[in-house]
């Protein structure tokens, strides 16, 4: 049985990407909002805004803090972000969803989450990325290098140097790799079910545009940000 072990390099590598990912948090937590009251499709519709908003901007923050993102091209930096800012945000609300909370706030939540004006259609593919995620039971480490592979994702639209890409994810996907089989000794295909929700991942964001357009409300504002990034 080969013997796994993280070196003193992606021990660091780990630390600082982890730490810079809870250093990098929305400030204003949108369950604790979305449990206190119920709202309309207008209101939950301005308070996703917000929150993906504000989401992006420390999405944006946090990538400055993985190691040899910075010397990438910059226009590449900017398409990464691009890329996967959406993925990003499921991926965040995934793991808003799928944090331990007192019985039956996580039922409340996941109902006002159905009622909050995003159309039914979306609803199914949506939770079942969610429970699929919080099976996974990672620990913040895998979340914080999960969401870095995710934003290094080499083939994302426009990116030139995709080479430059693809070393800095795999440096990334080398630990994550490591770190599964340390976590999740008994689980051998642990590190295969992770990447399979990427593929998840990027499937339900593909859907993200006629998403945004079916919640049940007309005249969508969105912030000049998110107009960029959503491509609205
Ligand atoms: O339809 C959606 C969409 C949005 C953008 C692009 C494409 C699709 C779309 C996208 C996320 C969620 C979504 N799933 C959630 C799971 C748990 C908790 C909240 C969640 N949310 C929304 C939210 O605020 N997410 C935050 C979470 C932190 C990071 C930034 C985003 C609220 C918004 C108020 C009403 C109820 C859901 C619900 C729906």
């Amino acid at each position: 049985k080969e013997k796994v072990e993280i070196t003193k390099e992606q021990q660091a590598l780990m630390k600082i990407i982890t730490d810079a990912y809870n250093r990098h948090q929305i400030p204003q937590d949108v369950a604790k909002k979305l449990l206190q009251d119920q709202y309309s499709a207008e209101e939950n519709f301005l308070l996703l805004t917000e929150m993906a908003t504000s989401q992006v901007q420390v999405l944006v923050e946090f990538t400055k803090n993985i190691p040899g993102f910075l010397s990438l091209d910059r226009e590449d930096q900017i398409a990464l972000l691009k890329g996967s800012a959406v993925e990003a945000m499921f991926l965040r609300s995934a793991q808003v969803f799928s944090r331990k909370m007192p019985s039956g706030h996580t039922e409340v939540l996941e109902e006002r989450i159905r009622k909050s004006g995003i159309s039914e259609e979306f609803i199914t593919p949506m939770f079942n990325f969610y429970k699929s995620i919080g099976e996974l039971h990672m620990v913040q480490e895998e979340q914080a290098l999960l969401t870095t592979v995710t934003i290094l994702t080499p083939d994302r639209p426009y990116v030139k140097d995709q080479q430059a890409v693809e070393r800095l994810q795999e440096t990334m996907l080398d630990v994550l790799r490591k770190l599964c089989v340390l976590q999740h000794p008994q689980e051998p295909q642990y590190f295969a079910r992770l990447l399979g929700r990427l593929t998840e991942l990027r499937t339900l964001s593909h859907y993200h545009t006629e998403m945004l357009a079916s919640w049940r409300m007309n005249d969508h504002k969105f912030t000049p940000l998110l107009c960029e990034i959503w491509d609205v």
